[in-house]
């Protein structure tokens, strides 16, 4: 299968409908793709990324289908397996072409697959290859996902193809993005997952694509967007440091006790009509839990204790909300003990990388006293305030 997007550019890679999880880690609810792209100058052609391996022979029957009997560049804009992983194949049938990546990617695609160094040239931030009235411009955007990567832009055509940047894991027989909210739910989770780690970078790769008009931005996995400010707006929003009055409360409770405080902090922020997101962490998805943590204010973690610390859900809660890095500005904790332990201070050094003001933890002995209660109306009080300061 092959479609077109535009006069001899066609999207040739798969749609993978039902994988459920990337990298063993990341759920995938909504499957995903992998996009390749096929662009015929007057003189040359060339290919944009491939696709996961498992799927190079669906890959490989679509450039069959479409009548591809050369290619003289493959364009790498990512070494990563699920874009990569299929050009030593692809080379096998082409064996003609010649691979154009970033400096940082070349060594990348030699530890991570067999392939030749001599088939492999390097390209610099701005160097363009001329295919005969078409020109594509290599654009360094690092970070967007690994060190390497780059994005590559069809100066005629105005097209941008990315890669990984402005992806969504959303398998969908639209080539084009036609349903708005579905592909920027998927396209946030992809951030949130992916690309937030990395906001400040992604902040100079945002401002050095202003100098580009785009027309159309054509990812590597998720549906084209025909009309990219939706999801241009969507990044600057995501990756300016403005964050929303929400309170994100990630929790989990054994015996009910830390349930039963956190259900009452949960009221209490309602009625003073404040946004919250609850996350039960004996069954989340984590993905989920990283959108919300994109733009919420403010995280309140919840767990028992258990062997001296935080219950291990919540452990890898914590672990993934500071690899992720968000620009959370508040957190505390809500949790109970048996006898001792250090619950709170174990989960706070899980996270070194929340530059968040702290408000005081309320650990409660078993189910929580009166006085516990009236701790959560202080944290609810504080909340409050900090919330009220942000508007
Ligand atoms: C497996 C397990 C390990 C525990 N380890 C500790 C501990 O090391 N220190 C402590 O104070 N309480 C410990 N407790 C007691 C719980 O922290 C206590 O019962 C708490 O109230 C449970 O909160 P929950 O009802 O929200 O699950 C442990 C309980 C369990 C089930």
């Amino acid at each position: 299968m092959f479609r077109k997007v535009k006069d001899d550019i066609y999207s040739v890679g798969v749609i993978d409908w039902h994988r459920k999880l990337f990298d063993e880690l990341i759920p995938l609810p909504d499957g995903t793709s992998y996009n390749s792209y096929f662009i015929k100058g007057e003189e040359k052609n060339a290919i944009i990324d491939t696709v996961e391996p498992d799927f190079v022979q669906d890959f490989l029957d679509n450039l069959d289908d479409l009548g591809v009997e050369k290619i003289d560049y493959i364009i790498s804009n990512h070494a990563e397996q699920d874009h990569s992983g299929s050009i030593p194949y692809l080379l096998e049938k082409y064996p003609e072409a010649e691979v154009l990546t970033s400096k940082k990617a070349k060594p990348m695609l030699l530890d991570l697959m067999e392939l030749d160094a001599d088939k492999i040239r390097v390209v610099e931030d701005g160097e363009t290859v001329d295919l005969g009235g078409r020109t594509l411009e290599f654009i360094d955007t690092p970070w967007v996902h690994w060190p390497e990567t780059m994005s590559t832009y069809l100066q005629e055509e105005n097209i941008l193809f990315p890669c990984d940047f402005f992806g969504s894991h959303l398998a969908t027989s639209d080539l084009f993005v036609e349903n708005h909210s579905e592909v920027y739910k998927a396209a946030k989770r992809y951030y949130a997952e992916i690309m937030m780690p990395f906001r400040m970078i992604i902040k100079k790769n945002l401002a050095k694509l202003e100098d580009y008009e785009i027309e159309m931005i054509a990812p590597s996995h998720g549906p084209i967007y025909d009309n990219p400010e939706m999801i241009l707006e969507a990044y600057q929003e995501w990756v300016s440091d403005e964050v929303k009055p929400e309170v994100v409360v990630p929790y989990v409770s054994m015996h009910g006790s830390t349930d039963d405080l956190i259900k009452y902090f949960i009221s209490q922020l309602i009625d003073e009509g404040i946004k919250v997101k609850p996350f039960n962490l004996a069954d989340v998805d984590l993905g989920d839990l990283a959108i919300s943590l994109v733009d919420a204010s403010t995280v309140i973690f919840g767990s028992p204790t258990v062997l001296t610390g935080p219950h291990p859900s919540a452990v890898y809660a914590a672990y993934l909300a500071n690899v992720l890095k968000p620009k959370t500005r508040y957190a505390s904790i809500i949790g109970s003990y048996g006898w001792a332990g250090r619950m709170t201070d174990k989960l706070l050094e899980l996270m070194p990388n929340l530059k968040v003001d702290l408000y005081d933890p309320v650990v409660a002995k078993g189910h929580g006293s009166e006085e516990d209660y009236q701790e959560i109306d202080r944290l609810v009080e504080e909340v409050k305030a900090d919330l009220d300061n942000l508007e």
